[in-house]
């Protein structure tokens, strides 16, 4: 590392690694394979003072002088910068605060603890003058937080759209070109090592909607917590639900939605959701496969958007960490800081009831005359608009698929619940939110 400036206090930057698992382990292969790379790219030595794991005596691949169980007090010693790659809500908070107040910069993928405690993390920052990074905590290697953070701070931007989970993407994906049922594509992609052992925060929504929140809040220069995402995994979507999209020339994906709305009155909210969506086959994400993420941004100036990539695994996601890392080395050998909370705007979170979407509701129905009237005036009550209706007739029934404009999401869940008491129903094969125009 010769000829390498020290940073601004005069020493190597100080790194400890907290996790030391998945991404941890590549994080901590590359920064000691690379060490010169990173000495030259951040302007100072970038030095590993120690690992915490929870079972030392498990990992003889590292230096034992460096392995702890203690990470509360390897945060506290004499370390410049806190990586964490432990995961979970508890005791986790507890030692990022420690860091921060400390002084010491942060970087984390923790995407649970971000989406419930950003604003808490963001003050003790603020407070000591440290730095927050944490780009690897959405769309693993995808730069996409500091594009929405730093490049695009100086536009407005509309939308944010996009698959943020591999896992339920890869599960999908698969249900689609087999035609196979939720419940044995999940045992597939738990065979071939994509589901973890327990799949229930990516199955079940929960890992994306953590995503949603951090980019609703980026995006909206807003504060939204997980809780304020409205959440669907995809637990529900069955064969039939692929087969109907099929019909329509559209595929299923797990979409995290982040929207500005505008009201009649011109006040701005922000919506925010994670749930099945059938979208067309020609649009941009309909062909991202297998555990990939996309995302699609739409900003005012800047039009739209495509940010692809690998979301996950161990070398993609430490190429986030590492990035974010040598940002925080660039900054200390400076004297400056990353980008602070942006918080200013403080838009409502709408509540999904009252979010404009647009749903597709495929029916088995008695084929006999005034049928469809009976269900086009359900929709009419409910004052929703109907775009389109396709009629095909079966044995004794008929299918009807119908499509809708949009409409709010609460009038559209009481038309789909009010038809399916009707009468000349005889099955609702499935319904399903849509998004892009046929
Ligand atoms: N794996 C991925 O593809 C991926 C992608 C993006 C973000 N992330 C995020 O990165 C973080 C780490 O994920 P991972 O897949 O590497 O996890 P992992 O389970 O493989 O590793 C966790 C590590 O933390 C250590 N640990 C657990 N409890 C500890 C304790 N009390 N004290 C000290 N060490 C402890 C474990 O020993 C292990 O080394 C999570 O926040 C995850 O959401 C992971
Ligand atoms: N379990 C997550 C890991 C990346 O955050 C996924 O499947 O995308
Ligand atoms: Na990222």
């Amino acid at each position: 590392m010769s000829g390498s400036p020290a940073t601004v206090d005069g020493r190597a930057l100080r790194v400890a690694l907290l996790g030391c698992g998945t991404v941890g382990s590549e994080v901590a292969r590359l920064l000691t394979e690379q060490a010169d790379e990173f000495a030259a790219r951040a302007g100072a030595p970038v030095e590993l003072a120690g690992i915490a794991v929870r079972r030392p005596d498990k990992h003889p691949e590292l230096p034992a002088h460096l392995l702890t169980a203690d990470a509360a007090a390897l945060v506290e010693s004499d370390v410049d910068v806190v990586v964490e790659l432990v995961g979970g809500i508890e005791p986790t908070l507890e030692w990022l605060l420690s860091a921060l107040r400390r002084g010491k910069s942060v970087v984390t993928a923790n995407k649970a603890l971000l989406a419930e405690h950003t604003a808490e993390l963001a003050e003790a920052a603020d407070a000591s003058g440290a730095d927050l990074y944490f780009e690897a905590s959405v769309a693993g290697a995808i730069p996409l937080l500091r594009p929405l953070r730093e490049s695009l701070a100086g536009d407005r931007i509309t939308r944010v759209m996009g698959i943020v989970n591999g896992t339920t993407n890869f599960i999908l994906s698969a249900m689609d070109s087999t035609g196979a049922g939720y419940a044995e594509t999940l045992d597939e992609a738990s065979r071939l090592g994509y589901a973890e052992a327990d799949p229930t925060a990516d199955v079940d929504g929960y890992d994306a909607a953590s995503k949603a929140a951090i980019l609703a809040s980026l995006a909206f220069h807003t504060r939204v917590t997980a809780s304020d995402v409205h959440r669907e995994g995809i637990a529900g979507v069955t064969a039939s639900d692929i087969g109907a999209a099929k019909l329509l020339g559209r595929t299923v994906k797990l979409l995290a939605i982040c929207e500005r709305v505008t009201s009649e009155d011109g006040t701005e909210s922000v919506s925010a959701r994670v749930h099945p969506v059938m979208i067309p086959r020609s649009h941009q994400l309909a062909g991202v496969g297998g555990a990939f993420n996309a995302v699609y941004v739409e900003a005012d100036a800047a039009g739209e958007l495509m940010f692809y990539g690998q979301g996950a695994g161990g070398s993609p996601t430490a190429s986030a960490v590492l990035g974010d890392l040598v940002a925080v080395a660039r900054n200390r050998v400076v004297g400056g800081r990353g980008p602070r909370e942006s918080a200013h705007a403080g838009l409502r979170v709408r509540p999904m009831g009252q979010t404009p979407t647009r749903y597709h509701i495929s029916l088995d129905v008695a084929d006999r005359a005034g049928v469809l009237a009976q269900v086009a005036q359900v929709f009419a009550a409910h004052d929703v608009s109907i775009a389109t209706v396709r009629q095909r007739d079966k044995h004794s029934t008929a299918s009807l698929v119908i499509v809708t404009h949009l409409a709010q999401d609460a009038a559209l869940q009481a038309t789909v619940d009010e038809i399916g008491k009707l009468d000349v129903v005889r099955e609702v094969v499935s319904v399903m939110r849509v998004e892009g125009e046929d």
